[in-house]
């Protein structure tokens, strides 16, 4: 890995922005480009040097030349990707260009969401639809969000590859004073359990919205880690601590934190709005409402027993009573 990094950012929400940070505030020398669909933003970013809509305080200083939104042209410039767009349109953002231009590429999935289409993880995604082998593929977790990273307090992200190597370089580019970092060959557990989090986020917020207090939650959150453990362990069995922070820490984080749009969103659920309208009053995306329909298709498969997951898909695809579900599912905790 004796090359100069070339790293090309796709996608211009908030965590997009506070990866462009990481790589920026980093002192080892490489090139970022940058890719968003929006005009506005871009050229707002090229003359004020902030990303309008997202963490808008976050200085940027990526050359003007260098943000676009022509994605070959970002692509072409590159020998890394950093994938960060949601995962529900991540087919369409890539269907704009030859599937050949990620050929010799490593790509970082930044992403915690399964492919609405074929249910598939980020990394499963890119291998079978890309041919990108699994050793050129990383993956980005942690208990992280966008938000304290804007602020620069101090967080952990775990950095996962099937290739030790690759995963140690990216993990030097991102380090700062404020970005810890570790690194796993976990690859699929890491980017099970980033995604399902997601659920249990919403599950957190639908019991605190619903009323349901501290107590319950943390009785809700100690079956969850238990739920995780038994999925990624029926898909991906090997060694590993559930407890570390990139599994047990990245569930904490979204269930509790005050900045987590999955929390947010199952809390306006539990209080009442039907899905269409939580979706529409948040502008950001929660991840886990998309995670919650994938993971009940997989699980018709895998057949793990996961009545957090089943509560929650009831509730959001099924319209069944968020009251009702968190009282049956009550009686399934311990
Ligand atoms: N935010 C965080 O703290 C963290 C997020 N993640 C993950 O990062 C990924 C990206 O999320 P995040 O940056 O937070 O997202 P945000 O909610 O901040 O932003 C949403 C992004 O999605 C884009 N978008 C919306 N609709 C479409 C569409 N139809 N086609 C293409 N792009 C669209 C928006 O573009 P536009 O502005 O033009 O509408 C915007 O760039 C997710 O998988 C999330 O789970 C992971 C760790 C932390
Ligand atoms: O993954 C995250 C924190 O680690 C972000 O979670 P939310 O999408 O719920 O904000």
């Amino acid at each position: 890995m004796e090359q100069t990094a070339k790293v090309a950012v796709i996608g211009g929400g908030s965590w997009a922005t506070a990866n462009i940070k990481m790589l920026l505030d980093n002192r080892t020398d490489k090139e970022v480009f940058w890719w968003m669909r929006n005009e506005e933003s871009i050229s707002h970013l090229r003359q004020y040097g902030h990303n309008p809509n997202y963490l808008s305080s976050v200085e940027i200083r990526v050359p003007a030349e260098n943000i676009s939104n022509n994605l070959e042209e970002m692509l072409s410039q590159a020998n890394m990707v950093l994938l960060n767009v949601p995962a529900a349109f991540l087919p369409d953002v890539l269907n704009k260009v030859p599937a050949g231009i990620f050929k010799g590429k490593k790509i970082i999935s930044a992403i915690k969401g399964f492919v609405p289409e074929d249910h598939m993880i980020i990394g499963e995604f890119m291998n079978k639809k890309y041919d990108i082998p699994l050793e050129d593929i990383v993956v980005l977790s942690g208990p992280c969000h966008a938000e304290e990273v804007a602020l620069e307090k101090l967080s952990y992200l775990t950095i996962a590859s099937a290739d030790p190597e690759l995963a140690t370089w990216f993990a030097s580019l991102i380090n700062t004073r404020y970005i810890k970092t570790n690194v796993s060959d976990d690859i699929y557990g890491t980017e099970y359990a980033a995604v399902l989090k997601n659920i249990y986020a919403v599950a957190s917020g639908i019991c605190n919205g619903l009323g349901y207090g501290d107590n319950f939650q943390s009785v809700l959150i100690s079956n969850a880690i238990r739920e995780i453990m038994r999925f990624v362990n029926a898909v991906h069995p090997i060694d590993r601590d559930i407890k570390e922070s990139a599994y047990l820490g990245d569930l904490l984080v979204t269930a509790y934190s005050q900045f987590s749009r999955n929390r947010l969103f199952g809390n306006m659920i539990g209080k009442g709005y039907t899905v269409k309208s939580a979706q529409l009053e948040m502008n950001m995306v929660a991840e886990g409402f998309y995670a919650s329909n994938s993971l009940h298709q997989i699980n018709k498969i895998h057949k793990v027993n996961m009545p957090i997951c089943r509560a929650v898909y009831a509730i959001l695809y099924e319209k069944h009573s968020p009251h009702i579900e968190m009282r049956l599912l009550a009686d399934q905790l311990s």
